[in-house]
């Protein structure tokens, strides 16, 4: 199918086109085994002509291996480039998000416009911009034609990122989901069924089906309703040399934040809420600072609490006059890799805040999704935005039937499973989660990819990304 997007330009003959907006050059990143291996037909058939009409000009590589394309894409010059197209499946995109974060520059290197258009096997995330352009649910070539016109069309929306970081230290940059148990089983097992395409889904659920199992686990999460606004920004801060905390428990700082609740056993301080940490409190106290009062603390701040007491504490150690003897330091709860800090998240050997909510249970799976869709044709979360900010928890308990399971796995295609007040399905919105397999074997994914198995934690990076959306209430209809 062919369609023609002409237009005409009219100018004075004054206006010479070099005034004229330059066309856009994407970089488009093709994997030829990708899905069903039909990525360079579709190409040559349909994708190039298409771009070529919208006036866009490109450089297209075939990936050669697996993180090819995560290289490249650490060493583009960004400047030359209007966008990059993933011509695959969402593993592709996954590499040149990664990538992109690797880079000294991640900062300005995660904004470039991210595009896919589908030819793998699951293509969840075409399937989230096509359902929020407008276009009725589609798969195979009727999905990519909706995306490939899309593309053409120039908007780019905002997209969230989140941010997984494993046990062991690694940190991914996810877009769509992390999953554990029947969908990552389903998902890593029919692999070896490549060559069907999308139907490698369906072979893959009916076998785990067929044998269902059940993992036990801890799921921790920050509600949504709690962090909207006031997200935890968790701190600390070190006033060197320390005494063990000698000099605290008689200073007058220990009396302010005894006096106003604050206080815990062995110089720990937790903040409650922003409205107890006022500046004002600490300013208006005898300076806590003498010699005689070194000490460490910790203190678990809010960033809606004007201005941040570690400000405060900090401005007091200088004027006291003794800037050598009372260095602060401060350090966030971070692990060291690139990207934006991951401010709600604890450290790993640390519990979870007390404004988080735990469960421990028996789950069928667990689903941790961020777009609309999990699949062309599964759409898992039909309230989820690009940037919504949330991550949208999705459980399965054990003790489901079979024939349920199946109820509510077939109503995912249209969306509305969780009209079937199903009780062993629940749904939470959170802005960041923590998991802890109890079970010793089983698989975890990010966006689909096997990471290692064993506990992790997330937390949503609203806007981090932009996406190509082209969004569109134009009806197409194939010539
Ligand atoms: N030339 C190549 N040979 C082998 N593997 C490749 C090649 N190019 C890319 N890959 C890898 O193939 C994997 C799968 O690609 P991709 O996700 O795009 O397709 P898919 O798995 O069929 O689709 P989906 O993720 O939608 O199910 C990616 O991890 C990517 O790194």
């Amino acid at each position: 199918y062919k369609i023609k997007l002409s237009y005409c330009i009219f100018f004075s003959p004054d206006i010479t086109p070099g005034l004229l907006p330059r066309p856009r050059r994407l970089l488009l990143l093709v994997n030829p085994y990708g899905g069903r291996g039909q990525a360079m037909h579709y190409c040559q058939t349909c994708i190039l002509p298409m771009i070529s009409e919208a006036d866009i000009t490109y450089n297209l590589i075939k990936t050669e291996r697996q993180n090819h394309a995560r290289e490249l894409v650490r060493d583009i010059i960004l400047s030359e480039w209007d966008g990059i197209v993933i011509i695959s499946g969402d593993g592709l995109l996954y590499e040149v998000i990664n990538g992109l974060m690797e880079r000294p520059d991640w900062e300005k290197a995660i904004k470039i416009p991210v595009g896919i258009l589908p030819c793998g096997s699951g293509n969840a995330l075409a399937g989230a911009v096509n359902f929020h352009a407008g276009f009725d649910q589609v798969v195979g070539e009727e999905l990519l034609l909706n995306c490939t016109f899309l593309l053409c069309r120039s908007s780019v929306s905002p997209m969230d990122l989140v941010s997984v970081t494993t046990a062991s230290g690694h940190r991914f940059f996810s877009f769509l989901g992390v999953a554990w148990g029947f969908v990552s089983d389903v998902d890593i097992e029919s692999e070896r069924f490549r060559h069907m395409g999308p139907a490698r889904f369906t072979l893959g659920v009916a076998l785990r089906l067929a044998s269902l199992r059940t993992y036990r686990g801890r799921l921790s999460y920050l509600p949504a309703e709690d962090g909207g606004g006031r997200r935890a920004m968790s701190r600390s801060i070190t006033l060197a040399p320390t005494n063990g905390g000698r000099g605290f428990h008689r200073s007058p700082l220990h009396r302010t934040v005894s006096d106003m609740g604050l206080c815990e056993e062995r110089s720990v301080l937790f903040k409650r809420s922003s409205a107890l940490v006022e500046p004002s409190d600490f300013e208006a106290s005898p300076s806590p600072f003498s010699p005689a009062s070194n000490f460490s603390f910790e203190a678990v701040l809010e960033e809606s609490a004007p201005p941040p007491l570690l400000t405060s504490l900090q401005r007091e150690a200088e004027t006291n006059g003794q800037p050598k003897q009372l260095a602060v330091s401060e350090s966030h709860h971070l692990v060291e890799v690139q990207g934006p800090p991951d401010d709600l998240l604890p450290a790993f050997d640390e519990p979870v805040p007390h404004n988080w909510v735990t469960i421990e249970a028996d789950f069928v799976l667990v689903l941790a999704i961020y777009q609309t869709h999990l699949g062309a044709d599964l759409l898992s979360a039909p309230f989820a935005r690009f940037d919504d900010g949330l991550i949208h928890l999705c459980c399965v308990r054990a003790g489901i039937s079979r024939a349920s399971l199946v109820r509510v796995l077939l109503a995912m295609e249209k969306g509305t499973h969780f009209e079937l007040d199903c009780p062993h399905l629940t749904y939470v919105p959170v802005r960041a989660f923590r998991l802890t397999p109890l079970t010793t074997k089983g698989i975890l994914t990010v966006d689909g990819e096997r990471v290692e198995y064993g506990p992790l934690q997330a937390q949503a990076h609203p806007h981090l990304a932009s996406l190509i959306t082209g969004k569109s209430k134009v009806k197409i209809t194939p010539l």
